[in-house]
């Protein structure tokens, strides 16, 4: 097979890794940058130009979109779609997961535990808002951040009210969330591959940050997930399609819940706490599915 990993930066660890596993497992590996590419749409002919030619011969892709390209990344992804090729998540399943309040709502509609969130555009009701999710304190969000950056503890209402109005004022889209006190700035990464978890890990935040992202200093080490964690991240990356997913859980009172589900999830650092060549199981994934695709089936 000939498989195409869309990728702006060929150095990355996990660009990198994914392109030795397709090689080991002896296919063809191409990294194709999204950005690069013109999406050309035709009556009954989708086309991509890169570097000057038609992209033909591709028989699966693994989409490596980062949220500054996710709009153009997606369009590309949708366009190979189009041209069947085999995506490991289809355009609709990264926008959906990307979108925080998006993927809350469809987390929700499946059963799948959350911390209590809830969205809003007016700014009269600020007080009310950190009310209904029980604060303070409250954790609000940008809906579209990533490596925790946009993800703000206010410890009183005076901090929630001012950083709410803050972000009204640069008209950002954000949620307000409940704050789970009980996981002491830590989180669960779960890596799901189908419906297993491959590995997981528990992300302490640094020393004096809520935030566990490893970008932000966050430290991890392995773990054993509970029967009823592993459910939940296996349930969460189903409900929002994402066959390949890094699901982020917090250890609540009241079980697991999910903060997050990433369609593109890092390699480095599950890979070095498990010791696991995730990457090579990624591919071995796309041969055992790329037969029997059942595309995107959840509808919102
Ligand atoms: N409701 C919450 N209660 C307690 N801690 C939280 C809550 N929401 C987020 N956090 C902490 O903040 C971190 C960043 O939040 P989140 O994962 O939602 O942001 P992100 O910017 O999308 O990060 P990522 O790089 O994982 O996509 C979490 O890993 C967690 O440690
Ligand atoms: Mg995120
Ligand atoms: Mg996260």
């Amino acid at each position: 097979m000939k498989i195409a990993v869309l990728s702006t930066n060929p150095d990355l660890y996990s660009t990198k890794r994914l392109v030795e596993a397709i090689k080991q497992r002896g296919h063809q590996a191409v990294v194709i940058d999204h950005v690069k590419c013109f999406v050309m749409i035709e009556g009954g002919k989708p086309t991509i130009i890169y570097k000057g030619k038609p992209i033909t011969g591709i028989d699966a892709v693994i989409p490596r979109i980062g949220t500054s390209v996710n709009a153009f990344g997606c369009a590309v992804v949708r366009q190979l779609e189009l041209m069947k090729v085999f995506t490991t998540v289809k355009s609709q399943a990264i926008l959906r997961s990307r979108d925080k309040l998006r993927s809350m709502q469809v987390l929700a509609k499946s059963g799948v535990d959350i911390p209590k969130t809830v969205f809003a555009k007016n700014p009269a009701q600020v007080n009310e808002l950190i009310h209904m999710v029980g604060g303070p304190p409250v954790i609000i969000k940008l809906l579209e951040g990533t490596q925790g950056v946009g993800v703000v503890l206010a410890e009183t209402i005076k901090a929630a009210k001012s950083t709410i109005e803050a972000f009204y004022g640069l008209k950002a889209n954000f949620l307000i969330q409940e704050y789970i006190a009980e996981s002491k700035g830590a989180d669960i990464r779960a890596f799901v591959i189908g419906n297993k978890v491959i590995a997981a890990m528990k992300r302490q935040g640094a020393e004096g940050d809520f935030r566990s992202n490893l970008h932000r200093g966050g430290e991890g080490h392995l773990i054993e997930l509970t029967e009823e964690e592993e459910h939940t991240a296996i349930s969460a990356a189903k409900a929002l399609g994402v066959r390949i997913a890094g699901v982020d859980l917090l250890q609540s009172e009241r079980g697991p819940l999910v903060m997050e589900v990433n369609s593109s999830p890092g390699l480095r650092g599950i890979e070095e706490v498990s010791g696991i060549d995730i990457a090579s199981l990624i591919v071995a994934y796309i041969e055992d599915k790329i037969v029997t695709d059942e595309g995107d089936t959840v509808g919102v």
